[in-house]
């Protein structure tokens, strides 16, 4: 099944499916996490916060896709943080490797059954916004889904109430007491500087984004693009899984067609790894300060 899958085929990956993985898992690790990580491009050195892990390839997990992009290692790997019990993907699978936006999410609805009740997402994203700086990193407060509104979108299909009612509001998809708590965190350990609030917007890839689409990205309200994070914050909130989202920006996004600038995904990476230091630092009193 692909990105473009018709929505009548769409109803596959199922509770039953999700509560089989849950249970492999569970049944091969102590940790009952409650707080689930997802790492975006380049972000994956998070896992080394974690203490007293058990690590699972991606590949090796029934129900999974295998990641195919460079900076996404493919690992499940629960731990202790903060003294709290987390579960953490090493990267992710995107639409654009031909995957459903429901294959993509999938973990999500696993984390639901291991008993996670708040998701932390981070990517790597493109600033739109002039006044945002390679380096930045943004607090998501809402989303733009591109992809979603053209109907590829995990919740299509029959819907099953044990995840979730039919139709889930998205206006509040971004906790507001996770968001203070987020900047007010930022700001304690000096990072108010680089740490914005604004909107992500979600396109498939795997091409970064012409000129006129970023104008266009930026009239519609866009502060950042990627593509990531959105099918998965819609599953997570369906099934009742708060979300905190965290992009950081690795590039700007080209608005003049005379410039000599040209995103890649090398620079993507090298920007994770520099501040790699700020997101982990970030993330891990994120999780010491969350209450279930
Ligand atoms: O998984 P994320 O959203 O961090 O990855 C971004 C989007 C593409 O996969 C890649 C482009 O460099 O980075
Ligand atoms: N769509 C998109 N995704 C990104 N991920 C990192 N940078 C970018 C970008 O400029 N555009």
């Amino acid at each position: 099944m692909n990105g473009f899958t018709t929505l009548s085929a769409s109803n596959v990956l199922g509770y039953e499916d999700a509560k089989s993985t849950a249970e492999f898992l569970l049944s091969r690790t102590d940790h009952r996490p409650t707080i689930g990580v997802i790492c975006g491009s380049g972000l994956g050195g998070m896992v080394k916060l974690l203490t007293d892990t058990d690590s699972f390839e991606f590949r090796d997990i029934p129900n999974f896709a295998t990641s195919t992009v460079v900076g996404h290692a493919g690992k499940l790997v629960f731990g202790s943080l903060q003294d709290k019990s987390v579960v953490l993907m090493q990267g992710r699978v995107h639409m654009y490797e031909g995957h459903s936006a429901r294959k993509v999410a999938f973990p999500v609805r696993v984390f639901k059954l291991l008993g996670v009740k708040t998701l932390i997402v981070t990517n790597a994203a493109g600033a739109i916004n002039r006044t945002y700086n390679v380096g930045d990193l943004m607090v998501i407060c809402d989303h733009i889904n591109l992809v979603g509104l053209a109907g590829l979108n995990p919740l299509v299909g029959v819907n099953d109430s044990r995840f979730g009612t039919r139709f889930p509001p998205m206006s509040t998809a971004y906790d507001k007491g996770l968001r203070s708590l987020g900047l007010k965190l930022a700001s304690e350990l000096g990072m108010k500087e680089f740490v914005r609030e604004g909107v992500y917007s979600f396109q498939s890839g795997p091409m970064f984004e012409t000129v006129g689409e970023c104008r266009l990205l930026n009239v519609l309200g866009a502060d950042v693009t990627g593509m990531s994070t959105v099918p998965e914050v819609l599953v997570a909130r369906h099934c009742g899984i708060r979300v905190f989202g965290v992009s950081l920006v690795t590039n700007r996004c080209v608005m003049e067609l005379d410039s000599d600038e040209v995103p890649n995904h090398e620079e993507v990476l090298m920007m994770g790894e520099k501040r790699s230091a700020d997101m982990q630092r970030l993330i891990s009193e994120f999780v010491g300060k969350i209450v279930d």
